[in-house]
């Protein structure tokens, strides 16, 4: 639109006119002719109208009035040479100006045709985000069932494993225990055999030392009846020895009777004496047998008790064999129970280890079956995973289409509750909300003096909304950070109207926590999630305050040390710069913290909190106003996608505003009354921009320099107007809303479309 309006410039002397791209007239007024037009081809500058204005008489004689009237008249002709000139301009003007109506009018009937076919593509992008949307969870709840599925095969599969391995251990375990053992019966075997033989020897050899114990007991017997034979033999033999020496003497009577017969009985008596002598040598005979058989039986009995003795050993031998034997079979039989209680246990063993194998192959079967699935399984979920990242970029553009189409800046109004801690009135309350389909939850209805004042807004908060609610509506909002917008989010309101209580929240109760932290949250949960995408980000926070137009900085720690008195400065300058987009902005000596956890900055955000909050209840004196900013810088680098991403979420708890000096509030947005400059700045900011001005004076301020980036950019900017139901606050509550009517109805151009207007660096902006 601009690049074809008219356009006229005076450059280098030259007087252009630019109709629709074509000169019409471009001529210096020194060689001005008369070709092609009454003044046709004329040509003047601005030096030559000025010429022709200043232009005097000539001329020595101011009384030769010919040469006067001639000059005259050639002034005159140039004159209204000049003025044709300017007539055909005029015209041309006017044609170009009709032309360019009906330019204006068929781009106009092009930009609702566009809409129309905007809002049909809108339609169709929400209900392809709706199928996406359903599609992408019914994606997320198959691959969570599979990876439970996937979880749980493996720990069965695991399971299996240890008890085959429990299995195999306790197998060999028992196949060591039952070799040992069968070595051991072997040797006890052995042992047992060996004991067996030995006693059966020594059984033989009882037997034959009983045998012979009885034949030399017979024997002995034999030698005793032949010993009392000889010893009767013996007796009868001195009997008959005395009997013969009785026949002796009376032989010698006989022979000293037969002397005289002593030829006859000495011949008798040499018989006798051959016979006696024959006899003895007989009786020797029998005396030497006796001795002998006496030696033999001598013989016999210490034979005899060295037999019994050996005998009597042997027993004892054979006692300790036979006990030993017993011990030794006790032992062997109580072996051979264990021996079959082994064999029993291994065969349970040996039938649990089939068993085991057979299900260690069934497990082996089943777990190729369940690797095979999980590897499809893998196969479909980096499909899936590819579809739902495809999914999730279509989503974010789709998002930030939809956000773009809902306007960059937008306003959410919230009510506080009555706080009968102030002796408010419960029951009595200035806001009421239409009820209508149309106007539900949009909608607010404030009454002032008897008059109602209706204003609509992309969300209004009724006082039983919970902080989680209203973070629900702008949870989008900080994922569009995450997602690499700039996005903004400030609550503006007068005193008490609950601007820190939605930004911060209540420290106290972790379920009142308010936008801040729930967004820190947020974006370290999403950043969690993006992760398994493939997604690293990091994240630098910052922490400052606006306090008569001085930046502190809450971050710096002995800053963050004296915030208690409100008056801790580190004696740094901080300088707002943005770069040469108007797209980044940097603040020199600000502290910024790398940060990896929700809780690195927790015990800093608190500390904020409670600060912000002794300072707001020292009732003895007027709290300085300040705002407090909290800036994330969000860095994404997808290393599988080569995407880079770079967001920034500011978050805003602005000052209070002050009430009407008069009790009522104009139209106007200079009338809502402001000391702060920053916050006066403010509004002539968004004033200027609702007015499409030319110029925003963006630098007028710490506060509207720092946010430029935000109201001028491409970002997505949302206002919290916070507004107290109490009838006391009418006046204020009716300010506010019309101020953030105001910021409603302002659009922000976007950047690319700002550059080709204006030099990024200028604040002089172009709104079509
Ligand atoms: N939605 C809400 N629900 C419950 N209590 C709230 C709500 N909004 C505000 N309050 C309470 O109202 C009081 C004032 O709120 P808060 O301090 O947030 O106001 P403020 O706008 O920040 O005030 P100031 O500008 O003076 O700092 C606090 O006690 C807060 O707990």
């Amino acid at each position: 639109m601009v690049g074809q309006a008219n356009v006229v410039q005076v450059r280098e002397g030259l007087l252009l006119v630019n109709g629709g791209g074509r000169d019409i007239v471009a001529v210096r007024g020194e060689h001005a002719s008369s070709e092609g037009s009454e003044s046709g081809g004329i040509e003047f500058c601005r030096d030559d109208v000025e010429v022709l204005l200043n232009e005097k008489v000539k001329g020595k004689n101011k009384f030769d009035f010919k040469i006067r009237y001639d000059q005259m008249m050639e002034y005159v002709k140039k004159l209204k040479l000049c003025i044709k000139w300017f007539q055909e301009m005029e015209e041309s003007y006017l044609l170009e100006h009709e032309r360019l109506r009906t330019m204006l009018k068929s781009s106009e009937k092009r930009i609702s045709e566009t809409e129309v076919q905007m809002r049909y593509r809108t339609d169709e992008l929400d209900f392809e985000l709706a199928e996406l949307s359903r599609t992408h969870t019914f994606l997320e709840e198959k691959l969570a069932k599979l990876e439970s599925e996937k979880m749980m095969a493996f720990d069965s599969h695991r399971n299996e494993k240890e008890v085959r391995v429990a299995l195999e251990r306790t197998q060999a375990s028992l196949a060591e225990a039952l070799e040992r053992t069968e070595q051991g019966l072997n040797r006890a075997n052995q042992k047992i055999e060996s004991l067996n033989a030995s006693y059966r020897n020594s059984q033989d050899y009882n037997t034959g030392l009983q045998q012979y114990n009885s034949k030399l007991q017979r024997d002995s017997d034999s030698y005793k009846a032949s010993l009392e034979r000889l010893g009767q033999e013996k007796s009868v033999m001195i009997e008959t020895l005395a009997m013969l020496q009785g026949k002796y003497g009376m032989l010698q009577d006989e022979l000293s009777s037969f002397q005289d017969s002593k030829n006859d009985v000495l011949k008798e008596t040499e018989t006798l004496t051959s016979e006696v002598a024959c006899m003895k040598a007989e009786l020797q005979k029998v005396r030497d047998e006796r001795d002998s058989h006496y030696v033999q039986a001598q013989a016999l009995t210490a034979e005899v008790l060295h037999y019994k003795e050996r005998t009597g050993r042997s027993c004892a031998e054979l006692d300790t064999l036979t006990t030993k034997s017993n011990a030794l079979e006790d032992i062997c039989s109580s072996q051979a129970e264990q021996i079959r209680l082994l064999q029993h246990k291994m065969e349970a063993a040996n039938d649990k280890l089939q068993m085991a194998d057979l299900n260690t192959m069934e497990s082996r079967t089943e777990f190729e079956e369940q690797k095979r699935l999980a590897w499809d399984l893998q196969n479909r979920i980096e499909d899936a995973k590819f579809q739902i990242m495809q999914a999730d970029k279509l989503h974010k553009d789709l998002y930030n289409t939809i956000l773009e189409l809902k306007g960059n800046i937008r306003v959410f109004c919230r009510v506080r509750p009555l706080l009968p801690d102030n002796g408010a009135d419960t029951e009595t309350t200035v806001v009421s909300y239409p009820q209508s389909v149309e106007l539900v939850g949009r909608t607010i209805d404030l009454t002032q003096s008897g008059q109602r004042h209706q204003f609509s807004f992309d969300k209004v908060f009724n006082p039983e909304e919970s902080q989680e609610e209203v973070f629900a509506e702008i949870s989008q909002l900080v994922q569009n950070a995450v997602d690499g917008h700039k996005v903004c989010v400030f609550a503006y309101g007068q005193t008490g109207s609950g601007k820190t209580y939605t930004m911060m929240g209540n420290p106290e109760f972790p379920e009142e926590r308010g936008l801040i932290p729930r967004s820190v949250e947020q974006i370290f949960r999403s950043m969690k999630f993006l992760a398994s995408q493939g997604w690293k980000h990091s994240v630098q926070a910052s922490m400052l305050e606006i306090c008569n137009d001085t930046i502190q900085d809450l971050l710096a720690t002995s800053q963050v040390g004296g915030l208690d008195n409100g008056t801790a400065m580190t004696g740094k300058q901080y300088t707002i710069r943005h770069d040469a987009s108007i797209r980044n902005t940097y603040i020199s000596n600000l502290t910024i913290m790398n940060v990896h956890s929700v809780e690195d900055i927790s015990p800093f955000l608190h500390q904020a909190a409670q600060c912000r909050s002794v300072r707001k209840n020292q009732t003895n004196e007027k709290p300085p106003k300040s705002h407090f900013i909290f800036t994330l810088r969000i860095s994404g680098v997808n290393e599988s996608t080569e995407q880079q991403l770079q967001g920034v979420l500011n978050l805003v708890d602005l000052a209070s505003t002050n009430p009407p000096s008069n009790g009522s509030c104009g139209d106007q947005l200079r009338e809502t009354q402001v000391s702060d400059k920053n916050l006066s700045s403010l509004t002539d900011v968004i004033s200027a921009i609702a007015k499409k001005e030319d110029y925003i004076p963006f630098k007028n301020s710490k506060l509207t320099h720092l946010l430029q980036p935000c109201l001028a950019g491409d970002s997505k900017t949302l206002m919290f107007v916070n507004i107290s139901p109490d009838p006391s606050s009418v006046d204020e509550s009716l300010c506010s809303l019309r101020f953030a009517a105001k910021v409603n109805a302002c659009e922000i151009r976007s950047i690319r479309a700002r550059q080709t207007n204006a030099h990024p660096t200028d604040s002089r902006l172009s709104y079509a």
